[in-house]
């Protein structure tokens, strides 16, 4: 199993550094733009071997995509991160052309690949890779709602005072500030609802406390957060490296599901070794719909901003 990064920041090394843990892939390439940097990060990482115990081969390349050939697995994390006070949807800009001549040299290297989407604003950038890279669309994927699941997750164990392992929830929508969409109600401690043990105004504090999760962490840390992106990612490759056939909300091209058509969004899929295996369409009620269809108008909005 070979998995390729492009961008070796925080977020690509921190991915690699999971996956390499995880001990499940022969090989995985780091490719950056900068001099020197991902080979840099490689080795750093696979001076951690033998104290981690993991025999994946880590290796780094400045920019040589012919390194990257035959990946069963590509990962786009390069492009900018934000800065406090800016939403990801300021990153198009700068981030639209980087993902979209990422996306067309993976592919000419590794055409049988699947790739999963990072870059923000994930879900534009993931539309757009489906607009200009010829992978079919299962093999296409973004990552935001495995990662603002886990912060749900943990803003609930914070909430009911459980551990987090005894809960469980999923944020489904645009991995945006505004169109994330928690779903509370199915949110529950060993399947006991949330709400039999918090009251709605607390439950409403961890919805919107989930929704502005990227945002507190940039403000605390002066950059966007990489060690649970990193973590959400690996848990991404791992289940199609795999053939897990978990279940992750995902930004997956809609053709239909949700009554949703021509956008990629967070919708429950399931993730195996032929990635997107299907899309769940649960059962949502509708205030639910209503958060969903206008999550999707934003994200609609932005990827109007895009030259396809
Ligand atoms: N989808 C998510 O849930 C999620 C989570 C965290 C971060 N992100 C996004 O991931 C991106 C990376 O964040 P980060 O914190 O790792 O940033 P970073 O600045 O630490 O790393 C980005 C890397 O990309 C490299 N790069 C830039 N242009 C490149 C190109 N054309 N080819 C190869 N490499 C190139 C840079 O040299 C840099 O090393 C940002 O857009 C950020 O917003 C998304
Ligand atoms: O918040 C960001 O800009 C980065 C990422 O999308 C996150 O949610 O951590």
């Amino acid at each position: 199993m070979k998995v390729t990064i492009v961008g070796a920041g925080a977020v690509g090394a921190s991915c690699a550094e999971y996956i390499a843990i995880k001990d499940f892939a022969s090989e995985v390439v780091l490719l950056d733009i900068k001099e020197g940097y991902a080979e840099g990060k490689a080795m750093d990482l696979m001076q951690t071997a033998s104290l981690n115990g993991f025999d994946t081969k880590i290796t780094g390349t400045t920019n040589d995509y012919s390194k990257t050939a035959g990946s069963d697995i590509c990962v786009i994390t390069s492009g900018i991160p934000r800065k406090p006070g800016m939403t990801r949807e300021e990153l198009i800009g700068i981030n639209a052309g980087i993902v979209k001549t990422v996306a067309s040299s993976l592919v000419q290297h590794s055409p049988d690949t699947i790739l999963i989407v990072v870059s923000n604003p994930m879900d534009t950038m993931t539309y757009l890779a489906h607009k200009s890279i010829d992978l079919p669309k299962h093999r296409i994927i973004g990552m935001g709602g495995a990662l603002d699941s886990a912060r749900f997750k943990y803003r609930l164990a914070e909430a009911l005072g459980a551990p987090i392992s005894d809960v469980d929830g999923m944020v489904i929508g645009g991995h945006s500030d505004t169109g994330m969409v928690p779903l509370t109600r199915l949110a529950t401690r060993n399947s006991v609802p949330v709400s039999e043990f918090i009251d709605a105004d607390r439950l409403q504090q961890v919805l919107e406390d989930t929704k502005v999760g990227g945002a507190t962490l940039t403000k605390l840390l002066g950059t966007s957060a990489w060690y649970a992106p990193g973590a959400a990612v690996s848990a991404l490759v791992q289940a199609i490296a795999c053939d897990q056939h978990k279940m992750f909300p995902c930004s997956a091209l809609l053709e239909g599901e949700y009554g949703l058509n021509d956008i990629c969004l967070g919708v429950p899929v399931i993730l195996g070794r032929n990635g997107i295996e299907s899309i769940v369409e649960i059962e949502l009620d509708q205030k639910e719909k209503d958060h969903l269809q206008s999550s999707a108008a934003g994200v609609s909005a932005v990827n109007g901003l895009l030259d396809v």
